[in-house]
């Protein structure tokens, strides 16, 4: 059994189906992508799984119980953790004080959750950094507090909304390595993110969305040079432009 299923999973605004009955699975242990063009709809279909909107259709099953439609403070507290594109801190609050709060989701013990939180601060190397007020920290350290904010929650599957957007190499490199130790200790992460060779370094298997629909799921060397994937990115006429320069190469 997948520790993450989700069946037919459909989301309208509206006239617009911007997760059309979307089918993904995501293994105990693995680190999927999930990418697809501006407007696909991988923001919307995070905010189905992690509890923002209840899906119109499908089902979202998390450790073999379904949590289509639950708060998303329930859902979090099964387990799932999510980050959010733009880290909004408050800025007047601590590292440790920001992740302390996630991590009273499990109990009101001030205690243990300043220990959680210790240790997620750890784990995204903002060690040293627990008494900063968010507002001083730099963009990519704000980054990782996002991530580290969600961990404080101790989650077995952890959703990655575009963590690596607006970093240099060196950070990017970083939160590559951050996001290994997590798999290390087992925590299971599904990202969305735009930085191709981010996901290409990290993944073991990448889903693709497209106007809502689903278009290929599979081992990210044969996903990048998958057809229908390559129109996706580029559109019809680019693609079919590549197409005949590749035919007449020697
Ligand atoms: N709350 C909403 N109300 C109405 N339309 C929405 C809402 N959220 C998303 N949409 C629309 O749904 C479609 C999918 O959006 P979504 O943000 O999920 O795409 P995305 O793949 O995450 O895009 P990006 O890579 O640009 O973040 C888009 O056409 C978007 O305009």
């Amino acid at each position: 059994m997948s520790l993450l299923e989700v069946t037919g999973a459909t989301k309208r605004f509206g006239g617009l189906v911007a997760v059309n009955a979307v089918d993904l699975r995501v293994e105990a242990g693995g680190i999927v992508g999930l990418i697809g063009p501006n407007g696909a709809g991988k923001t919307t279909l995070f905010n189905l799984i992690a509890g923002a909107f209840a899906p119109d259709a499908g089902d979202v099953v998390f450790d073999g119980r379904s949590i289509a439609g639950l708060h998303a403070a329930t859902i979090c507290e099964r387990g799932l953790a999510r980050t959010f594109q733009i880290p909004q801190p408050f800025g007047s609050m601590t590292v440790l004080e920001t992740i302390t709060t996630a991590a009273l989701l499990h109990g009101r013990h001030i205690g243990r959750a300043e220990q959680a939180a210790r240790l997620a601060a750890e784990r995204v190397g903002l060690q040293g950094r627990e008494d900063v007020l968010t507002g001083s920290l730099t963009n990519a350290q704000k980054k990782r507090l996002e991530v580290g904010r969600a961990l404080g929650t101790m989650p077995r599957l952890l959703l990655l909304d575009e963590v690596m957007a607006g970093l240099n190499a060196a950070e990017v490199s970083r939160m590559l390595d951050v996001i290994r130790r997590l798999r290390g200790e087992g925590v299971t992460v599904l990202l969305v993110e735009h930085n191709m060779e981010a996901v290409m370094a990290v993944t073991d298997r990448l889903v693709v969305l497209d106007s809502g629909r689903k278009i290929a799921d599979g081992p990210p060397l044969e996903v990048v040079e998958d057809p229908q994937v390559i129109r996706a990115y580029l559109g019809e006429d680019d693609a079919a432009e590549l197409e005949d320069s590749d035919a007449e190469r020697p």
